[in-house]
């Protein structure tokens, strides 16, 4: 059944998380929208790794670029991300800080080589429950 009350936020650089949200999309008919940074980040990956470490190790949330979707007619909110250092990258701390997420049910999903979802979850829970949403297992 279309699940037009939910929409998938993703952030993907290599493709993966990419495909793991059209198969979300797919499977929920959710809304989708591919989070992206204000200035665009390398596309080596090399360039990557040392752009993501810098934002890291000083705790930058980078500037999204464009506009969010309007949050109002959705209820629950999937964000996806590729796992950085057992860690969500720091733009979707930016994520939380510029959508409203008050009253959402946030669901997690991540991509990576190896290390599992849970490890960062942490993360997603706190900025969820900071902004006056529920994280959800699901
Ligand atoms: C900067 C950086 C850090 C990463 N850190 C981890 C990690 O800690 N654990 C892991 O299993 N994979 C790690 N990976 C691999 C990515 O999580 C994996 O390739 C992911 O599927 C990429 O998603 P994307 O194609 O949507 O960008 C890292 C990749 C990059 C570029």
């Amino acid at each position: 059944m279309a699940d037009e009350g939910s929409l998938i936020i993703y952030f993907s650089l290599t493709g993966n998380t990419k495909s793991a949200a059209e198969k979300l999309q797919k499977k929920t008919g959710a809304a989708i929208y591919q989070l992206q940074p204000e200035k665009p980040y390398p596309t080596d990956y090399n360039g990557i790794v040392a752009a993501g470490e810098k934002e890291k190790d000083n705790q930058i949330h980078p500037k999204l670029g464009g506009n969010l979707p309007d949050f109002n007619q959705y209820s629950k909110i999937y964000v996806g991300y590729p796992t950085w250092w057992s860690q969500p990258p720091m733009i979707i701390h930016s994520l939380f800080e510029q959508g409203n997420f008050t009253g959402k049910e946030v669901v997690a999903f991540s991509t990576s080589a190896s290390t599992p979802l849970a490890d960062t979850v942490d993360v997603i829970q706190k900025l969820a429950k900071e902004n006056g949403a529920t994280f959800v297992v699901e």
